[in-house]
């Protein structure tokens, strides 16, 4: 059984050493290999396996002696684990490199002999979730590092009360979660996955009318947020000469907007109303709970789209069923909704003009690998007692 399949079965500890299992064996035999020559030049055949042998038994022995000292020095981490709905496996080798790894199943077998020397917890789509029964069980505790940007599932006053820091991972995100918006905004824009259906359709005869799209290129988009993430869709979207309005807490500067062609709506009602595409890629905040609901949807456009890369509950769910049903906007292209997934009867599932997909805004390896590094790399600052590169404070204590 290969150590990642005991990780999946929840079986083991693991303490994996950098390099990979591949390059070490191959070091190994070439330093082995260099060992034999040199002795072989020296003695009789029989006397130089002899010794080869007696080599090999002490470097075995200094190895394993080497790996206790590592892992002895390491400090432990708590992971959810590395599954289908979990890690990838690249991510025990970017985690173990600097931590003892403990899944959370094994964990939850015996709190009190595992809690007091976790110092780290790594939170990958809110697992382990981090509540106050699991922060009570964790006496040595010094960081929560979350992957991915947003924290809204962590009580942020709570756990700094407890001396504790937080983490996240912004910027590595941008990019693939741009990517993951101009995508739904395109879909549903052509219609890509009703295409791909009729495609397939043995019973296709011809291109049904009905998939006819909206034009993108020279479309208005408002984007609602205009972070890191808002700033980069604005960038592509510039690419697809689109009229590009924002909404933001914060304008930006004249030089930023003027780099993407992008305008200010102080007013967030005259993006609405003038827009095609209307992207959402705000934080969920007690500010952004419920920020579209029926009042909003009566503004857009009946042409419209929303496009949602945030939070699920940034939208009135009960309201974009409405509109959509009604057609009072012509569709919507969600990487979000609350829950996730929705329950299978949810009506949301069965309107012909919503596209779903479950929340896999920074779903490529390159991005997931990113962010795993830079958890890893927040985590080991804050054990260290160093300053933390991604600290999220709670508010107004920046
Ligand atoms: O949802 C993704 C993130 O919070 O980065």
């Amino acid at each position: 059984m290969d150590m990642f399949n005991c990780l999946r079965r929840g079986q083991f500890h693991i303490s994996p050493e950098p390099g990979g299992k591949r390059m070490r064996k191959t070091k190994a035999r070439m330093r082995s290999l260099h060992h034999v020559q040199s002795l072989r030049k020296l003695s009789a055949p029989a006397q130089a396996f002899r010794l080869t042998a007696v080599a090999h038994l002490h470097r075995s022995a200094q190895l394993l002696q080497h790996r206790k000292e590592m892992a002895a020095e390491k400090p432990w981490a708590l992971i959810s684990e590395v599954s289908e709905n979990g890690y990838i496996e690249e991510a025990v080798d970017i985690m173990g490199a600097n931590f003892n790894l403990i899944c959370h199943k094994d964990f939850l077998l015996n709190p009190q002999l595992h809690g007091p020397k976790i110092q780290s917890v790594f939170v990958w789509n809110n697992d382990p979730p981090v509540q106050h029964s699991l922060l009570s069980s964790l006496p040595s505790l010094k960081v929560v590092a979350n992957g991915g940007v947003g924290i809204d599932h962590l009580d942020v006053p709570y756990i700094t009360s407890l001396g504790v820091k937080v983490c996240n991972t912004p910027d590595v995100v941008n990019n693939a979660t741009a990517d993951m918006a101009m995508g739904l905004l395109l879909a549903s824009a052509r219609k890509i996955v009703e295409c791909h259906q009729v495609s397939i359709d043995p019973k296709t005869t011809h291109i049904p009318l009905c998939l006819m799209g909206v034009e993108v290129t020279g479309s208005t988009i408002g984007i609602i947020g205009m972070g890191r993430i808002g700033y980069k869709i604005a960038q592509r979207a510039k690419g697809f000469d689109m009229k590009i309005l924002y909404h933001n807490r914060h304008r930006r500067s004249v030089e930023e907007e003027q780099s993407v062609g992008a305008c200010y709506c102080q007013n967030m009602d005259d993006l609405l109303k003038e827009s095609d595409f209307v992207v959402l890629v705000v934080n969920l905040t007690a500010e952004t709970k419920g920020l579209i609901s029926h009042r909003e949807f009566s503004l857009m456009k009946p042409t419209a789209t929303l496009v949602n890369v945030s939070r699920g509950l940034v939208v009135d769910q009960d309201a974009l069923v409405k509109a959509l049903h009604s057609e009072s906007i012509r569709a919507a292209a969600l990487d979000v909704t609350y829950p996730e997934p929705l329950p299978r009867d949810h009506p949301l599932l069965h309107l012909p003009n919503v596209l779903i997909t479950p929340h896999v805004g920074t779903n490529t390896y390159t991005t997931t690998k990113k962010m795993i590094q830079q958890m890893v790399d927040n985590a080991v600052a804050a054990v260290k007692g160093l300053p933390v590169p991604n600290e999220v404070r709670p508010e107004g204590k920046n």
